[in-house]
């Protein structure tokens, strides 16, 4: 508890502008408004433990999915995947190996894990993008990367239109994997091994709002099972602006705005 106290402490203090070069954008003060209240919602809630780490706003809640919650997520990620992909091109053909599925948001048991993870960090779930399920095989991998959007890159005026830059994400595991794929944080000098249930909570931007480049990740490869999760990246400002379809057994309502 001191400890994480103590981390809390030293990363307010920590505005030393580190990058990887790129220009990902600087200070802001709507991001670090976010940055601060988020925190303060998670530094109450007596199930959300900070971790131990100094340059970055990280948090951990474990169990947060029951067992029904990731076995019916699992199915739906098995039912509906496609190749996962990248905002930028890598040359790296084994960058992201992993399989995605945009998660179906109008259903109900979505809509319901979507705004319990919403309603956890004190975010309106309109700025969250839609839960994205990602399946691991044996040897695939997401190498390390940061979840934040690079305003100097030619993927940035479309996202600045749909709700701007990421500043949380939370991401929970819904299976133990026997070995391998782990969430490792090279620079901040943490590693969360896979734990069914558990959510990892953290914030992409510093106390400044500036992207935090300490919040690198890397999705290891998996040596033994499979490994399924699910993410959700919050956004700035509101990435659905248009009529929110009501959901109707067998699909949705679908009056436009
Ligand atoms: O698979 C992991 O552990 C990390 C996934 C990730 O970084 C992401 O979905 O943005
Ligand atoms: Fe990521």
């Amino acid at each position: 508890m001191l400890a994480n106290r103590a981390a809390a402490r030293n990363f307010a203090r920590v505005s030393k502008n580190r990058n990887d070069g790129r220009i990902s954008g600087g200070p802001s003060p709507i991001r670090a408004r976010i940055g601060r209240d988020v925190a303060a919602q998670l530094d109450t809630n007596p199930n959300v433990r900070r971790a131990k780490v100094e340059t970055a706003q990280m948090y951990t809640y474990p169990g947060f999915l029951s067992d029904a919650e990731c076995d019916a997520l699992i199915a739906l990620i098995d039912s509906n995947s496609r190749p996962s992909t990248l905002l930028a091109v890598s040359e790296d053909p084994d960058y992201r190996t992993s399989h995605s599925s945009d998660l179906y948001r109008w259903s109900p048991e979505i809509l319901t894990i979507d705004q319990r993870i919403a309603h956890l960090l004190g975010i309106p779930d309109e700025n969250a993008e839609t839960l994205q399920g990602q399946r691991y095989a044996v040897n695939q991998q997401f190498r390390a990367h940061c979840d934040y959007f690079h305003e100097s890159s030619d993927y940035w005026p479309k996202m600045k239109e749909t709700g701007g830059q990421r500043t949380w994400t939370a991401m929970a595991y819904l299976n133990d994997v026997p070995e391998g794929g782990a969430t490792w944080f090279p620079r901040a000098g943490i590693r969360f091994k896979p734990k069914r249930g558990l959510l990892v909570i953290w914030n992409n931007m510093m106390p400044d709002g500036t992207p935090n480049y300490d919040t690198l990740h890397e999705g290891m490869r998996v040596i033994e099972g499979t490994k399924y999760i699910v993410t959700k990246w919050f956004r700035e400002g509101a990435w659905i602006r248009d009529h929110v379809p009501t959901y109707v057994p067998g699909g949705i309502e679908t009056a436009s705005s």
